[in-house]
């Protein structure tokens, strides 16, 4: 169904619009604050928010003027996602001793419930709003994944029926897995590139000699940019978003690598670890984007050595989308700006930690002051 329906070729390339108009209002932002401090991370945020909301739910659920009618304000919002992510991250201690599970101990049980709550409020809302503007509309069109979900969902020929509540679980899914990832390899991309000034010399010169100085980035210009290809390899290599991927439940008893594993048995797969496994990478702690230049290995789920969108059946459903993201955002943000840090902060000086939890993002997040490197009106376009 998601490849078929919601992520195919077709469906992703009708949404371009949508991912121009952010990276371009995202331009447009910078450029008003040139020479000031930021901090990346918010503006990478809002950007994939508002790519994915207006792709999944029809708008952008984080602008006033939209959601003046909405059951939750901007503010609410982000809070529940917040909450979200968060709450997705805990180690939950009832799980792993189920006697002491009914006291709740930590509280986060009582915290998961009530945001089930506000989030089955919204989808309510969403979904209602979606089935009044489609019903009685004769040779109506899906445009969102909502929509098409709720077609889905009236198809009496699907061989496992989707109801409404899959329908909230699926959107929630979608929202919850496309926002953060994006935003979080891009803040870890650029971090590396200042650490490390002459692989974004390179990125630069590649832009400059491929682009041109007079235009923006296009996803079809992409494949024409091997050295930008691989420094997102390398950033998804040695950060990836999820470190242990989504836990398996082991069906039958096996045997891998001489350990004997028993059905039932929760499985972790910890692709960090393999990212920084020396016997599959050269100095695998260097951030070293010429390791892929030349080679086949790519982030699809067949290279076992790179796995950050997961592999087989419950790989990562948003992969196409996600690259797209990041690798037109990660170019267009070295094209269109020069880049600094803080005064004081030397390339030597930037923290690299990261917190380890499902995701990984900064510990502490990047802040930079960029200066417009393109001419002025293509921030206006
Ligand atoms: C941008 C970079 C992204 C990264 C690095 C990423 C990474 C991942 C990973 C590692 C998993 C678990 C896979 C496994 O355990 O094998 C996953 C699952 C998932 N992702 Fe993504 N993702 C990204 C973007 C997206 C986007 C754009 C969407 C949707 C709009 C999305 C939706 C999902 C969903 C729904 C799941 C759960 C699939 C399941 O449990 O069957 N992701 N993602």
């Amino acid at each position: 169904m998601c490849i078929k329906e919601l992520f195919s070729t077709k469906r992703l390339e009708s949404y371009e619009y949508i991912r121009v108009e952010e990276m371009r209002a995202l331009a447009k932002g910078l450029y008003a604050l040139s020479g000031s401090q930021i901090m990346l991370k918010d503006y990478l945020s809002d950007v994939s928010f508002n790519v994915i909301s207006r792709i999944v739910l029809g708008k952008k659920y984080l602008d006033e003027n939209e959601t003046k009618s909405s059951v939750v304000t901007p503010e609410e919002f982000k809070k529940m996602l917040d909450e979200l992510f968060s709450l997705n991250g805990v180690l939950n201690i009832g799980d792993s001793i189920p006697s002491v599970a009914c006291f709740d101990l930590q509280g986060y049980v009582k915290r998961m419930k009530s945001l089930s709550k506000k989030f089955d409020r919204f989808l309510e809302y969403v979904i209602d709003e979606h089935n009044e503007k489609k019903n009685g509309v004769k040779e109506w069109v899906a445009k969102d994944m909502v929509d098409v979900l709720l077609q889905l969902a009236d198809d009496p020929n699907l061989e496992v029926k989707l109801t409404r509540t899959s329908v909230k679980a699926f959107t929630q899914d979608l929202i919850a897995g496309g926002t953060e990832s994006s935003a979080v390899t891009v803040e870890w991309a650029m971090s590396e590139l200042l650490k490390q000034p002459e692989i974004f010399k390179k990125a630069t010169e590649e832009l400059d000699r491929v682009i041109g100085r007079d235009r923006w980035v296009e996803e079809s210009d992409i494949p024409c940019l091997p050295y930008i290809e691989a420094i997102v390899k390398e950033t998804m290599r040695l950060h990836p978003v999820a470190p242990m991927l989504v836990p398996r439940l082991v069906r039958e008893d096996c045997k891998v690598a001489g350990y004997d594993i028993v059905a039932g048995t929760r499985a972790l797969v910890s692709v960090w670890t393999i990212g920084r496994d020396p016997t599959l990478w050269d100095e695998p702690e260097v951030f070293c984007p010429e390791r892929f230049i030349g080679k086949s290995i790519d982030i699809k789920g067949h290279d076992f050595e790179l796995l950050p969108f997961g592999a087989g059946r419950r790989m990562c459903p948003g992969y196409t989308l996600g690259l797209k993201v990041i690798q037109s955002s990660l170019a267009n943000l070295i094209h269109g700006f020069v880049w600094k840090l803080p005064e004081k902060i030397t390339t030597g000086d930037l923290n690299m930690e990261e917190i380890f939890g499902l995701s990984t993002p900064r510990k502490i997040p990047l802040i930079v002051i960029l200066q417009p490197r393109l001419p002025a009106q293509a921030y206006f376009q």
